[in-house]
């Protein structure tokens, strides 16, 4: 099944316990991720994320956009959100995601990181809006990024490279044990897309 990076075994658990997170390598040939970044770059209506967190408004480098199969709102850090229609190149990234997992996906969160400067603090997908223990499947496009774990109780962190074109799902109680987060690196001046195709409930 996976024909561009032969070193991924998307049937290894990268977490040593308390989740599951498989890594499938590139799924994407190059030339078609590179598409991809493009377009999404140049289409996609991006913005900054913002939150309130003890009443101060914070606004980020980090530019976010959510798409979903309904106009869902989406609440966190007391801010709340409504998801943008589908366009084509999503849906297809979908596809091939679904293709690829198994899962199915009914919300996009894309978060565009301008360069190394930018990352993200460690949190866990957990908010109620989410499907609880539903599987959320992460494609990167762009420079090649760390992204890391780290167990809520024992510590414990584990990392993982992820390239332009890959793919990496989390799941099972991933969300409940660990947390996760994207540490800022002085050595990238590229851009990076990330797509996390998510399940919401209402
Ligand atoms: O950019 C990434 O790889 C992670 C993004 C993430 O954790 C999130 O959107 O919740
Ligand atoms: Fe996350």
């Amino acid at each position: 099944m996976d024909l561009f990076n032969d070193e991924a075994d998307s049937t290894v658990n990268v977490l040593p316990k308390d989740g599951i997170v498989n890594y499938y390598g590139s799924i994407l040939p190059l030339p078609e991720a590179s598409h991809y970044l493009q377009r999404l770059l140049a289409i996609v209506p991006w913005r900054p994320d913002e939150a309130f967190i003890f009443g101060k408004h914070y606004i980020t480098k980090r530019k976010v956009a959510w798409y979903a199969d309904e106009p869902y709102e989406y609440r966190y850090s007391n801010i709340s959100k409504r998801a943008l229609e589908w366009i084509p190149e999503l849906l297809e990234l979908r596809a091939r995601v679904m293709q690829y997992t198994g899962e199915r996906f009914n919300s996009c969160l894309l978060n565009l990181y301008p360069t190394g400067n930018e990352g993200m603090a460690w949190h866990s997908d957990d908010e109620k809006d989410l499907k609880k223990d539903g599987a959320i499947a992460s494609l990167s496009l762009g420079a090649t990024r760390k992204f890391a774990f780290r167990h809520k109780q024992t510590k414990e962190t584990v990392s993982v490279m992820l390239p332009h074109g890959s793919l990496l799902v989390m799941k099972g109680t991933t969300q409940t044990y660990w947390l996760h987060r994207l540490p800022p690196t002085k050595r990238v001046t590229q851009p990076r897309i990330n797509l996390t195709f998510r399940t919401m409930v209402r």
